[in-house]
């Protein structure tokens, strides 16, 4: 039976990646999407954005909505600080499954927590299941129109406090609209655009770090 691209990019990490070793994990990712097949992580040229903005807020808890095969879960959760918490929601059992694999290669899978579910179902039930009070950092990577209701429903569960980061990829290509005009119009948000490129592409995209204001 044929297989899917998360699993021959699984293969890619497992053929020539170290185990335990991060950087090497996404650089095989990176390689495979560069020399093989495109897929759709966040890529090295936003990856170097991502990473930036994660040293700076050196955050405890972090929430990333949409895992795929985890580059960006990997990336992130090699930056934590001991004992700090990633949870990453992922809707497809198949990516999920994958994921796991690409996390466990890294030798991070005790710094992540790996959910399968929609992030309108989870995102509600983050505290009574986690004892999460609040994210220092959300990544949102997950379907484009669901960036907005997703951070209304946060802010609602008060899963934000002042100074959470959310940094939002793709809001130029495919491009996330409603969840631009809101963060950059509302009172509530200070927010800034990293101008880069879709991942593995010369298309223009970019990265919006928006800090909540309380
Ligand atoms: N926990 C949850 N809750 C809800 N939905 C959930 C979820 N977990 C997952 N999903 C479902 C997300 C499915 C993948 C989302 N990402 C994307 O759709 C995406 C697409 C492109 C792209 C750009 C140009 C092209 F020509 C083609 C594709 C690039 C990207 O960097 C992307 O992140
Ligand atoms: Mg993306």
């Amino acid at each position: 039976t044929q297989s899917t691209r998360p699993q021959r990019l699984l293969g890619a990490v497992q053929k020539n990646a170290t185990r335990g070793d991060p950087r090497s994990v996404v650089q095989a990712i990176d390689q495979f999407c560069r020399q093989k097949e495109w897929a759709m992580n966040v890529g090295d040229e936003k990856g170097c954005i991502l990473d930036s903005v994660v040293s700076e807020v050196n955050p405890a808890t972090v929430l990333e909505l949409g895992t795929y095969c985890g580059y960006s879960t990997v990336r992130i959760a090699s930056l934590l600080p001991p004992h700090a918490k990633l949870i990453t929601l992922e809707f497809n059992p198949d990516f999920a499954a994958i994921a796991r694999q690409v996390i466990a290669w890294a030798g991070l899978e005790d710094k992540v927590h790996l959910i399968e579910g929609a992030s309108g179902d989870w995102i509600p039930k983050m505290t009574e299941q986690f004892g999460v009070k609040t994210f220092d950092l959300v990544f949102l990577d997950h379907w484009k129109d669901r960036y907005l209701p997703d951070t209304m429903l946060m802010e609602e569960c008060g899963l934000l406090r002042k100074g959470s980061i959310l940094l939002a990829d793709n809001v130029i290509c495919p491009g996330t609209p409603d969840y631009l005009e809101y963060v950059r119009s509302s009172p509530r948000y200070e927010s800034q655009y990293f101008k880069s490129h879709l991942e593995y592409t010369k298309v223009e995209d970019g990265l919006e770090k928006s800090v909540f204001l309380g």
